[in-house]
């Protein structure tokens, strides 16, 4: 049985076909720059040499097509193979807390929460109708970023605002990675020879996004991001947390635009916004060569962590293990280094040398003295989504 994943971005569409039984990735790649004058495809059948191509994208439909018919042509997958298409969707709002095997209904639920994600949904849910207009014969499933933090408890997830602003509008935290969080928390489990009930875990997932979690008994009970994926964590691109009145300067004293605004918070600023750069590799490479801003970023998102970790200490009582994960929590010895330090009297203590080269899947960085173990574990949001949008398909049959 094989699986395709696809992640539609507004710009971007990432995908992986797995074959399920041994949860091999056949083929994997990424359209990008989709509707700039020439866009970018890059993919990666198994066995042979990745390509690299540039080649006119107008829309996701063409960027569909392009993936539709790489796939065909990749022997990858034979007639009738393709068993099932999972979907990563960003907001699936208070509807969804499982998988959800798309129909005309599911359709009409994503896009009623395109107001609460209006960054994120419209190019999940242009993903899915291509792909029901292109390949209609293949059952094809959702899997929600916000599904695993469902289990929030209302003060936590509710703001301190009005209340028909949440019973009438939705507005309240709902979180974001969830896939990724609840990956990386099975994989701790496992690793750790423990049922995941038992099991209190603080979970970093710091990737282009980023977005912290605190999981009390393998559920998620708090999370950094809120009723979109502005909130929280310091991030390439994202602000994250910041004084709400701002917008109100901005407006009236900056004059800028809403939408201006929208673009500024999301897109401007976080690591970019500090010192222009927003890949922790340059960051890194910058502020070795003495670059004073780059050093303030790393500072701040390494800071602004921390803060984190110790609210969600606090938040669980009792912490079992941190982990850390994403391109920056798996890659980025210094920075995880830098947002432990200091915590020793919340027992927390990375060892300096098992922190330098962690193993690629999973593996321990905390010194024998600390009390809170510290992992580091490769995320794999793909194969996630297919392993649910497979067991959401078999609880069908
Ligand atoms: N070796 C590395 N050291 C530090 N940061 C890294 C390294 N490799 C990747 N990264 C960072 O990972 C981030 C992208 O993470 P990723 O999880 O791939 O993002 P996305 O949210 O797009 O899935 C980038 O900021 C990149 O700089
Ligand atoms: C929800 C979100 O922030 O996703 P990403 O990290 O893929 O941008
Ligand atoms: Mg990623």
């Amino acid at each position: 049985m094989k699986i395709l994943v696809l992640n539609a971005g507004s710009s971007s569409i990432k995908y992986s076909l797995f074959a399920m039984n041994d949860r091999r990735v056949l083929l994997n790649g990424i359209l990008e720059r989709i509707g700039e004058s020439i866009a970018i495809h890059r993919y990666h059948v198994q066995d042979a040499e990745p390509v690299n191509l540039e080649i006119p994208l107008a829309n996701h439909q063409q960027a569909l097509q392009t993936l539709f018919s790489t796939l065909a042509d990749s022997g990858a997958i034979r007639n009738g193979e393709l068993a099932c298409i999972g979907h990563r969707v960003v907001h699936g709002g208070e509807l969804f807390k499982q998988p959800a095997v798309i129909t005309a209904e599911v359709i009409e639920q994503i896009a009623g929460v395109i107001p609460l994600a209006p960054l994120h949904n419209p190019a999940n849910l242009q993903g899915i109708k291509e792909s029901m207009r292109l390949m209609g014969n293949v059952p094809q499933v959702a899997v929600f970023d916000t599904a695993f933090h469902q289990t929030l408890p209302d003060y936590a997830y509710r703001y301190p605002l009005p209340a028909d602003l949440y019973i009438d509008h939705g507005v309240r935290r709902y979180g974001f990675h969830g896939t990724s969080h609840g990956y990386v928390a099975k994989q701790a489990a496992d690793f750790l020879g423990k049922p995941l009930t038992e099991l209190n875990l603080i979970t970093l997932h710091l990737g282009n996004g980023a977005s912290a979690c605190a999981i009390e008994n393998g559920r998620s009970v708090d999370t950094s991001m809120g009723m979109t994926p502005l909130e929280g964590l310091m991030m390439g691109t994202r602000c994250g947390d910041i004084d709400p009145a701002l917008h109100f300067y901005l407006s009236r004293s900056v004059g800028l635009s809403l939408e201006a605004i929208e673009t500024l918070l999301n897109k401007q600023s976080g690591c970019k916004g500090v010192c222009g750069e927003n890949d922790m590799r340059i960051l890194h490479d910058m502020a070795d060569a003495g670059d004073q801003t780059a050093k303030l970023a790393l500072s701040m998102y390494a800071y602004r962590l921390k803060k984190y970790i110790g609210a969600y200490v606090a938040v669980l009582g009792r912490v079992d293990a941190i982990v850390f994960t994403g391109g920056i929590g798996e890659n980025d010895s210094r920075l995880r280094r830098q947002c432990c330090e200091g915590l020793s009297a919340l027992g927390i203590v990375i060892d300096p040398d098992q922190n330098q080269a962690p193993d690629q899947t999973c593996s321990a960085i905390h010194s024998t003295d600390s009390t809170v173990k510290i992992l580091v574990i490769n995320t794999q949001e793909e194969l996630e989504i297919a392993v649910q949008a497979e067991t959401c398909l078999d609880a069908l049959r």
